[in-house]
C-alpha cells in the first residue's frame, strides 16, 4: 500500500527536465535561442519543469554523443546535483547517441520529436487522433527497438545474451509491426467513415484555418462560427479537426479548425495524422493564421508553406491572417517608438493588402469585419463556380449585404 502512495505522488510530481540545443554556424544564436524558447514552451506544455538551458558551439555534430564530451560532463554534473530527471534535445538522436548519452547522463532522454509525440498524446480526444497518435508512437519506437532491447539485455547481465537477445529483439519488432499494422486497418476504417461523411459535404464550399501552433487558429474559429473550440496560450491545444456549418447572407460553407503545425514536426506524424489534415488538403480556401507579433512569424509562415506543399496542399486560394496586431503594437510601444507604430503597421498593411491579407486581432476583435468581407467574397466567388445557376439570387444579395450574421 505504502509503495502504491509513494507512486502516485511520484508521478504527480512535475518531472524537472534540462533542454539542450547546439550552436552551428548554419544556426545563429539568436536562432538557437528562439528554438530553446518554443522548446521549453513545449516542455510546459507538457507539463515538464524547466531547470536550465544548455547551449554548445559546435563546428560539426558529435556522431557519439551529439554534444561535446566536455559539455557532456558538465551537464551529467547537473543533472545529478540539481535531481534533473530528464534531459530534451531540440534535435533529433539517432538511437545509438541516446544510447551512449544514457550511459554518461543516467537519466530519461527526449528528443523535440518525442516530446511533441507526448503531448499529443496527452491531447488528443477523438478516436481518430487517439489511434494516430498511437501509430507515430509506434513508428518512433520502432527503428530504436535494438537500443531498448540492449537495455534490457544489460539489466540481466548482458553474458551470453546475444543469442535469445536477437530472438527477442525480432520478437518485439514483430509485435510492433503488428501493431502497426492493426493500428493502420483502424485507421483505414476510420477512414473510409469519414471519406463518406466528407462526399456527403462535397456540393459546399470549404474553407480551413491552417498556421502554425498557437497563433490564434481556435480562437478565429470560435468568433467566425460561433462555435466554443477549446483554445489557450498553450502549443497544440487543438489535435483534432473540428468541422462546423457557417451560413453568411444565406451562403453556407464549411469552416474547419485543425492541428497547428510546428518546426520540426516529426514525418511519421504528419503521416500518421493524414485523415485528420484531410480537412486541409480537401478545403477551396485557406485561411493562413499568423501570430505577426512573434519574433519568428516569417520563418513559421515558411514552415507552415513547407508542410502545405508536403501534404499537397498548396494550390488553393490562400488568405492570409495577420492576428496578434494588439501585441504587436504594445511590443513596438514598448520599444519606444509609439510615432512610428501605426505608420509602420500601415506599411506592412499596405503591402499585404494586395495579396490577400489582412492584419486583425481575433481578441480585440479589430478588423473582424474587414475579415468577413475578403472570406465572403472568396467563398462567394467558390459558390458561384458550384452553383452558377444562383448567380443572379446571388449576387443580389451579396450587393445588397453590408452586415453579417
Ligand atoms: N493578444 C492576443 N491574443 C490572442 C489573439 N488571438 C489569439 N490569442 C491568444 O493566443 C493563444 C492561442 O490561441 P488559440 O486560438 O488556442 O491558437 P491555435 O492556433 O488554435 O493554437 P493550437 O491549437 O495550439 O495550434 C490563446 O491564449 C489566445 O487567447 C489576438 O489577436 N491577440
Ligand atoms: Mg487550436
Amino acid at each position: 500500500m505504502i509503495e502504491k502512495k509513494n507512486y502516485i505522488q511520484t508521478a504527480k510530481k512535475k518531472e524537472r527536465a534540462v533542454l539542450a540545443a547546439i550552436h552551428t554556424p548554419q544556426q545563429s544564436r539568436e536562432q538557437t535561442q528562439e528554438y530553446l524558447d518554443e522548446l521549453a514552451f513545449l516542455a510546459e506544455t507538457a507539463n515538464v519543469e524547466v531547470v536550465k538551458r544548455f547551449v554548445q558551439n559546435l563546428q560539426k555534430i558529435d556522431a557519439k554523443t551529439f554534444l561535446g564530451k566536455g559539455k557532456i560532463l558538465e551537464i551529467a554534473d547537473f543533472i545529478q546535483k540539481n535531481e534533473i530527471d530528464t534531459i530534451i534535445f531540440d534535435d533529433e538522436l539517432t538511437p545509438s547517441q541516446v544510447k551512449h548519452l544514457e550511459a554518461i547522463l543516467k537519466c530519461k532522454i527526449l528528443d523535440r520529436s518525442l516530446l511533441i509525440l507526448n503531448i499529443f498524446a496527452q491531447r488528443a480526444q477523438t478516436a481518430q487522433a487517439k489511434i494516430q497518435v498511437e501509430l507515430a508512437q509506434y513508428q518512433y519506437i520502432l527503428p530504436r527497438l535494438t537500443r531498448m532491447w540492449s537495455h534490457l539485455s544489460k539489466q540481466r547481465g548482458g553474458v551470453g545474451m546475444r543469442g535469445p537477445g536477437e530472438k527477442e529483439l525480432e520478437t518485439d519488432r514483430r509485435i510492433v509491426n503488428d501493431k502497426i499494422a492493426l493500428l493502420k486497418e483502424k485507421l483505414a476504417h476510420i477512414e473510409r467513415q469519414s471519406q463518406t461523411r466528407r462526399k456527403a459535404r462535397n456540393t459546399m464550399v470549404r474553407v480551413a484555418l491552417v498556421g502554425y501552433t498557437n497563433v490564434g487558429k481556435s480562437t478565429l474559429m470560435n468568433l467566425l462560427s460561433k462555435s466554443n473550440v477549446f483554445a489557450e496560450n498553450k502549443l497544440f491545444a487543438t489535435v483534432d479537426s473540428t468541422v462546423r456549418k457557417v451560413v453568411w447572407n444565406r451562403v453556407p460553407f464549411l469552416l474547419s479548425d485543425t492541428v497547428g503545425f510546428i518546426r520540426k514536426l516529426p514525418t511519421t506524424l504528419i503521416e500518421c495524422f493524414k485523415s485528420t489534415l484531410a480537412e486541409i488538403v480537401e478545403a477551396d480556401i485557406l485561411l493562413h493564421v499568423v501570430d505577426i507579433a512573434h519574433p519568428s512569424f516569417e520563418e513559421q509562415m515558411q514552415v507552415v508553406m513547407q508542410t502545405l506543399a508536403e501534404i499537397k496542399a498548396v494550390d488553393k486560394k490562400i488568405i492570409t491572417i495577420f492576428n496578434k496586431i494588439d501585441v504587436l503594437r504594445e511590443k513596438i510601444y514598448q520599444e519606444a517608438i509609439p510615432d512610428e507604430a501605426p505608420l509602420h503597421l500601415q506599411e506592412i498593411y499596405a503591402q499585404k493588402k494586395a495579396d490577400n491579407s489582412l492584419f486583425i486581432s481575433a481578441t480585440k476583435q479589430e478588423n473582424i469585419e474587414a475579415l468577413r468581407q475578403m472570406i465572403f467574397e472568396a467563398v462567394s466567388e467558390r459558390y458561384f463556380q458550384i452553383y452558377p445557376h444562383n448567380t443572379e439570387n446571388f449576387l443580389q444579395q451579396f450587393l445588397m449585404s453590408h452586415s453579417f450574421e
